[in-house]
């Protein structure tokens, strides 16, 4: 199996060589991300390292004012005191602007690659073909796109920013306590022995029960989302109350885990104030005592204190990176993995020109399958004459629609071609291909933005007077102009709400505009009531006169203004004629037309 692009997501049994592959994928990312801003980084790990230095002189610099600055001065000399306490105000101050430069530097940075990384995968996976979205679906791009970049940017704004700053100032007080006493640097050591133990038990601990605390949000969001998508599902079959378990028992899961990460630091954070309060104890009893047999000169004992003390500061944070860093380490592999699909339809290296379509469609020899087990459509040729209308017919999942995403190109053939005027689809440029072909689905899907916006999209940049004409053209005119706004109305504001008919008019009307050479209706015309099908088949009439059609369509009405009948049976074609032949004659299609005509009475 392979671990290319999304694939691995699904596995976790990974050989070394595999999770060395996705390693290297998740670097080469983060590498590509850091290439642009290794300025800035430069800059501010200087910045960093010069404002901790400052930080940690200060304790120091108080030893030397009170072990030389006092006695000079009691000798009428104050300069050492007025030296050692000038040093240690320009230090408060220059460490203090350091660091506010250094927030300002890392913010900047990490800022700029989540932008990178969020355009990247936003323009990748739209650039990604039909076959990857059917099957990764919208839910997995939303938290690539959410919750991912949420890990990642907690990473970069706080857990690195922590450990840079915690390790220099943990290093630099070690050096600066052993440069003023060594006795007191060894003592301060000894107390890294229980505190390595506590932080790997903690480590162990949390790291168990973060994972169990971001699938159980996971969890609550999965079934939030899917209950709101499915609300009319969920209204009509009354689930309200099995949902209404479910959630509660969701989030009681997600509380338990809470509740023991809370417990967790109960026991981490006293624990670690404890180690450092004996250590503090020590390093005091240890010099207190030296104080006294004059080996150590008071100042430098209440310095080592205050390293003491300071040392352990950062150790919290610090212990919490490792949680960051994993749930950004995994959120860099899925999203490197997304990054590195491949769309499956690719634009051709050298475009064949397409000036202005005839309209005739051809399949030569194709054959299709989503995967290599299931074959869809076995090998077959069609020839679909320009300016012909189709009605394309047949039980569900007989392979219409599949047909239809080959002639639109969402999919290519596994075998054979798919031609338009005698050119390969996949000679073809995405631009002319898109102004050739054109596919209205069922979902008939509006963006947001005003009505009028929404029939542009057919062909940007067409005056007012032609989006009006085209939907004039398609019957839709009259509904648009009773919104309340009429063209301008925003379809996606109260008031502006449009059924799915309707929806389905406007999506006519982008259509007409875009006038293509093909046409494709995939079940276009099947939530439209009966009179405004009858408007829009008159208006189809229109429409299609001057170009090629498919339509798929289980209502037979619409199959009379086509010029030719194709029965699909099992990704076959198994009748092809005019209606009336057909309907005359004792096929599947006159059985279906029958049933259908004893309906209507
Ligand atoms: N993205 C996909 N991945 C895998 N299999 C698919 C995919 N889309 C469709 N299929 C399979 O291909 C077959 C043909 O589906 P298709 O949607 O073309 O049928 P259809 O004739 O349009 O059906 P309907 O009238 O119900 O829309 C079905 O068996 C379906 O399960």
């Amino acid at each position: 199996m392979s671990v290319i692009g999304v694939q691995g997501e699904e596995r976790h049994d990974f050989t070394p060589e595999e999770s060395r592959q996705i390693r290297r994928r998740s670097l080469r990312l983060l590498g590509s991300l850091l290439r642009p801003e290794r300025k800035r980084v430069a800059i501010s790990i200087a910045v960093i390292v010069i404002s901790t230095a400052f930080q940690v002189a200060g304790p120091a610099l108080i030893a030397i004012g009170i072990d030389q600055g006092l006695p000079a001065l009691m000798k009428q000399d104050w300069m050492p005191l007025a030296l050692a306490g000038g040093a240690y105000l320009f230090t408060g101050v220059a460490g203090a602007a350091l660091i506010s430069w250094y927030t300002v530097l890392s913010a900047r940075i990490s800022q700029a690659i989540l932008i990178d990384l969020r355009t990247r995968v936003f323009l990748h996976t739209q650039r990604l073909s039909l076959e990857f979205h059917e099957s990764y679906t919208s839910g997995r791009i939303i938290s690539r796109q959410t919750s991912d970049l949420d890990s990642i940017r907690e990473l970069l704004d706080e857990g690195i920013n922590n450990l840079i700053r915690g390790v220099l100032y943990m290093g630099f007080i070690a050096v600066a306590l052993f440069w003023l006493d060594w006795v007191s640097g060894v003592v301060l050591m000894c107390s890294l022995v229980p505190l390595f133990f506590l932080t790997r038990w903690f480590q162990r601990r949390s790291q168990t029960l973060f994972r169990r605390s971001r699938v159980a949000s996971a969890r609550l969001i999965v079934k939030f989302v899917e209950t709101m998508t499915g609300i009319r599902a969920v209204k009509a079959f009354r689930v309200e109350k099995r949902n209404e378990k479910e959630f509660g028992d969701l989030t009681e899961d997600y509380r338990d885990v809470n509740a023991r990460v809370i417990q967790l630091f109960g026991v981490f954070d006293p624990s670690l104030v404890l180690i450092g309060n004996v250590t503090v104890g020590i390093v005091l009893l240890v010099g207190g005592f030296r104080v006294i047999e004059g080996q150590l000169a008071i100042g430098v004992l209440l310095a080592a204190l205050l390293y003491t003390r300071r040392f352990f500061d950062p150790i919290e944070e610090m212990a919490m990176f490792y949680n960051s860093y994993q749930s950004a380490a995994a959120a860099l592999e899925k999203i490197s993995g997304v990054l590195e699909e491949e769309p499956g339809v690719l634009d051709p290296a050298k475009p064949v020109d397409l000036w202005s379509a005839k309209g005739r469609v051809r399949f030569e020899d194709v054959e299709f399958a989503y995967r290599a087990d299931r074959m869809i459509l076995p090998r077959f040729d069609l020839d679909i004459p320009a300016g012909q209308t189709i009605a394309l017919v047949g039980s569900t999942g007989a392979g219409k629609s599949t047909l239809a995403k080959l002639i639109s190109r969402f999919y290519d053939p596994t075998d054979g071609r798919v031609s338009l005027d005698g050119i390969d689809l996949r000679d073809l440029h995405p631009k002319d291909l898109r102004r050739a072909i054109v596919m209205v689905t069922q979902e008939a899907y509006l963006f947001s933005g005003s009505v009028a916006d929404n029939i542009a999209i057919g062909r940007p940049g067409a005056s007012m007077d032609e989006i009006i004409h085209a939907a004039q053209a398609v019957g839709a005119d009259d509904f648009i102009r009773g919104l309340p706004n009429g063209y301008d109305t925003d379809v996606n504001k109260r008031g502006g709400r449009v059924s799915a008919g309707q929806r389905q008019l406007i999506s006519f009307a982008r259509a007409f505009l875009a006038d293509p050479a093909v046409l494709i209706l995939d079940e276009a015309t099947s939530s439209l009531d009966i009179p405004s099908e009858r408007l829009v088949q008159e208006a189809l009439q229109t429409l299609l006169a001057d170009r090629t059609a498919v339509i798929i369509a289980h209502r037979l009405s619409t199959v009379a203004i086509a010029d030719r009948v194709l029965v699909m049976e099992n990704g076959r074609i198994v009748e092809d004629g005019s209606p009336d032949e057909l309907i005359d004659g004792t096929g599947r299609f006159a059985q279906l037309h029958a049933a259908w005509r004893d309906s209507l009475v």
